[in-house]
C-alpha cells in the first residue's frame, strides 16, 4: 500500500511518522511546497526505522507529484494553521486555493485514490477537494470527528479517573464551535456516562471539547498536531486494512439526517472502499436542533467558498 501525505508540517509529518512506525503502509510519500522540507522530514523518519524497528519506506518530495503516482490513500494537510485570535473560517481563502491545486495534482497522478482532508476549515475544505476531484463522495472525506471525539474521551477519562480506552462516544456536525457531542451515545465500559457523572461536569466537558482546538492554539500559538496526525493515520489504517471501523467522518450528506448537499461529520463505517456506509442515528429533538445549527453554519462557509470561486472565474 502506498500513502501520500501532502504538507510536511506539524500534522503531515506526525501522520507520516505514525503511518511509518505502525507499518500501516509499505511506502509513504511526503510532499511539501517548501524546498527540501519534505525530503528532510522523510529522511528523519526513515533514520528512526532502525531504532523503532519498522520497514515502511518514507520518501520526501518538493512539489513533484510524479512520485505520488498510484497512491491508494492521500492525506491533505497542506495549508495555514490558525494563530491565536483567529477562527478556522478565517483560513478559507488561502487554504481553499492550496487544497484545490493539491487535489488537482493528486487526481492527475492517483485517480483511484481515497482522499482524506485535514486542512481547515475542515468541512469546507472537504467540499473543495470533493468538487475538484470529481470522485464519488465515498472517496473524499474529512478528518475531524476522531480528533474531537478523542478530546471528549480524554477529558471524560480524566474526570472519571478511568482509562481513555474504555470510553466510547459519538460526535457529529461541523468541526467548529457548533460541533455536536452526544452524551446520550457516550458509554464508559458499556455504562451510560450519565450514570457516572453529574450534568454540570458533563456540560463543562462538552463545552471544553467544542473549544478544544482553540485551547491548544492559545497555549502554543499554533494549532495541535499529535492527536490530529494520529487521527488521520487511524483513518488511513481503517481503509488500507479494510477494518470497517466506526468513526465520525466528514462527508457530503445526500438526504441522510434530512440534510442535502452539506458536508458534515456523521458516524460512518470506514473500509477498503472508503465510506462503506453512513449510519443514521435516531436523534431526539434537542440533538436535531444542534445538528441543524451546525448545518447552517457550515452551509454559510460553503457559500463563502462558492463566492470566492465565482470571483475567480
Ligand atoms: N481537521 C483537523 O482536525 C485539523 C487538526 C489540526 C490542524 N488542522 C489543519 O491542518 C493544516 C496544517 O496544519 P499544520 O499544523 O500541519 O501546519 P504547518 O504550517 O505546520 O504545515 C503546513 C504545511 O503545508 C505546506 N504547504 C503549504 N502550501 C502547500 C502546497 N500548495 N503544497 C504542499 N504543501 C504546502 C507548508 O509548507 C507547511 O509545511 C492547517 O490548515 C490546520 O488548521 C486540521
Ligand atoms: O483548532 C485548530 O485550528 C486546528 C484543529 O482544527 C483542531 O481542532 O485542533
Amino acid at each position: 500500500m502506498k500513502v501520500t501525505v501532502v504538507g510536511a508540517g506539524n500534522v503531515g509529518a506526525t501522520c507520516a511518522d505514525v503511518l511509518a512506525y505502525r507499518e500501516i503502509a509499505n511506502e509513504v510519500v511526503l510532499v511539501d511546497i517548501k524546498e527540501g522540507f519534505a525530503e528532510g522530514k522523510a529522511l528523519d523518519i526513515w533514520q528512526k526505522a532502525p531504532i523503532n524497528l519498522y520497514d515502511t519506506r518514507t520518501v520526501g518530495v518538493t512539489n513533484d507529484y510524479s512520485k505520488t503516482a498510484g497512491s491508494d490513500v492521500v492525506v491533505i494537510t497542506s495549508g495555514l494553521p490558525r494563530k491565536p485570535g483567529m477562527t478556522r473560517d478565517d483560513l478559507i481563502s488561502t487554504n481553499a486555493g492550496i487544497v484545490t491545486s493539491v487535489t488537482e495534482n493528486i487526481v492527475k497522478h492517483s485517480p483511484d485514490a481515497i482522499i482524506i482532508v485535514v486542512s481547515n476549515p475542515l468541512d469546507v475544505m472537504t467540499y473543495a477537494a470533493h468538487i475538484t476531484s470529481k470522485l464519488p463522495r465515498t472517496r473524499v472525506m474529512g478528518m475531524a470527528g476522531i480528533l474531537d471525539t478523542a478530546r471528549y474521551r480524554a477529558f471524560l477519562a480524566e474526570a472519571l479517573n478511568v482509562s481513555p480506552k474504555d470510553i466510547q462516544a459519538v460526535l457529529m456536525g461541523g468541526h467548529g464551535d457548533t460541533m455536536v457531542p452526544l452524551p446520550r451515545y457516550t458509554t464508559v465500559g458499556g455504562i451510560p456516562v450519565t450514570e457516572l457523572i453529574d450534568e454540570e461536569t458533563l456540560n463543562a466537558i462538552v463545552d471544553r471539547t467544542k473549544n478544544g482546538g482553540g485551547e491548544l492554539v492559545k497555549l502554543m500559538g499554533t494549532s495541535a498536531w499529535y492527536a490530529p496526525g494520529s487521527a488521520a493515520a487511524q483513518m488511513v489504517e481503517a481503509i488500507v486494512r479494510d477494518q470497517r471501523r466506526v468513526f465520525p467522518v466528514c462527508v457530503k450528506l445526500e438526504g441522510e439526517y434530512g440534510i442535502d448537499g452539506v458536508y458534515l461529520g456523521v458516524p460512518v463505517i470506514l473500509g477498503k472502499n472508503g465510506i462503506e456506509r453512513i449510519i443514521e442515528l435516531d436523534l431526539n429533538e434537542d440533538e436535531k436542533q444542534l445538528l441543524e445549527t451546525s448545518r447552517g453554519h457550515v452551509k454559510e462557509v460553503m457559500e463563502a467558498l462558492d463566492n470566492i470561486n465565482a470571483a475567480k472565474a
